[in-house]
């Protein structure tokens, strides 16, 4: 049943309880402030972040292993961050901390800090779901251990392993988390490229990921024998406008016989796509947590930027003669973008000549 809403916010938004509407001015000074309006590098870091702090718990070890969704990223800033699976979370890190030192919203966790600035960052992203969002996360009192976070180089079974050991996420939850992979880019897999997309859309909330990762691979968009990359379909680098860059874990997860029919499942299926996304990020945001003991503030989750609404498509240069199919499934039938050579991914949204990288 729907929880009781029974708080009025003074821009007329219905809550359960009056703590939601704290979150509100949050929204809004992230967005402006941190995001810039924009589905760019602070808001693909921050939804990482959301991430590596909530996966950060393991049933077999127990409770001090560390807390799930905590905020021990935001409250511990010199520990877990100085993992090596955590390389360049302190950004995001240091892009929050001032919203939760401000003494602005004195009310608001860390834990929660991160869990709903994710959600705010999302929500810039055109083609994305208005996340939930449940508050009211305690702080942290320990940082989590070393070797909680997934690595690009470990294996698929490895990767079942760790979901399932840290909150029972499955096969399905894992491809549905991944989605994220959409809108973003490494800075630190190849030590000489910076923001390095793992799609040719990274600032569109598309299925072009789940499509490209089952590409052939033809090249590196910097050096090569980089732990825990494989070579790219599109690795044209031209400048700033650096080519696609594939994670060896995306790459077996997209053709594993676990996990390859329900990844082929998502191309060019948005609708599918956002309301698996939503429903897995809601259990990721809550591990460590009695979601009953939280309150749901879904209502004040800004609502997403409008969706492009184009279909998915093959890059210039690549058709369905190019795809590892991994799934006996009917591959879905998509047109190819017209240019006479593969395309340069630009490096900053909107075609801006210059942007924080
Ligand atoms: C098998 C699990 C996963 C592995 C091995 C993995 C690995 C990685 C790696 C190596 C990077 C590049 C970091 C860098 O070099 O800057 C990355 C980026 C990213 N990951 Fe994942 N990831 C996984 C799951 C997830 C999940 C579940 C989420 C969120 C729900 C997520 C969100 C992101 C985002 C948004 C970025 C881009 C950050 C940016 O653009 O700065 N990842 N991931
Ligand atoms: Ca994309
Ligand atoms: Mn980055």
């Amino acid at each position: 049943a729907p929880a009781a809403q029974n708080a009025r916010c003074s821009d007329g938004t219905l809550v359960p309880n009056s703590i939601c509407c704290d979150f509100i001015p949050l929204a809004q000074d992230l967005t402006e402030n941190l995001f810039e309006n924009q589905c760019g590098e602070t808001a693909h870091e921050v939804l990482r972040l959301s991430f590596h702090d909530a996966i950060a718990i393991s049933q077999s070890l127990g409770p001090s292993a560390g807390g799930g969704a905590d905020g021990s990223m935001l409250i511990f800033p010199d520990v877990e961050p100085n993992f090596a699976a955590n390389l360049g979370i302190s950004d995001s890190v240091n892009d929050l901390a001032p919203f939760l030192a401000s003494g602005k919203f004195p009310t608001i966790t860390a834990g929660d800090m991160i869990q709903f600035g994710a959600t705010v960052a999302v929500g810039l992203c055109p083609g994305a779901p208005q996340l939930e969002f449940r508050a009211g996360r305690p702080n942290a009192t320990a940082p989590a251990v070393d070797g909680l976070i997934p690595e690009p180089q470990n294996t698929v079974d490895e990767i079942l392993a760790r979901f399932k050991d840290a909150a029972n996420l499955d096969a399905e939850d894992i491809v549905s988390l991944l989605v994220s992979h959409t809108v973003a880019r490494a800075d630190h897999v190849d030590p000489t490229l910076d923001a390095a997309p793992f799609d040719s859309t990274p600032f569109t909330f598309d299925s072009q990921f789940f499509l490209e990762t089952l590409l052939t691979g033809v090249g590196f968009p910097g050096t090569p024998n980089n732990t825990g990359e494989v070579s790219s379909p599109l690795p044209l680098t031209v400048g700033d406008n650096v080519g696609e860059l594939r994670l060896q874990s995306d790459f077996e997860l997209a053709r594993d016989p676990r996990t390859a029919c329900f990844w082929q499942s998502m191309i060019n299926q948005e609708a599918l796509m956002a309301a698996r996304f939503k429903a897995a990020m809601a259990k990721m945001a809550v591990i460590g947590h009695n979601p009953n003991d939280l309150v749901d503030c879904s209502a004040v989750v800004p609502k997403p930027v409008p969706a492009l609404n184009k279909p998915a498509t093959f890059p210039a240069t690549k058709s369905a003669a190019d795809i590892q199919k991994a799934c006996p499934l009917p591959f879905p039938s998509l047109t190819t973008d017209r240019a006479p050579r593969e395309t340069e991914i630009p490096h900053c949204p909107d075609n801006e000549a210059t942007c924080t990288s």
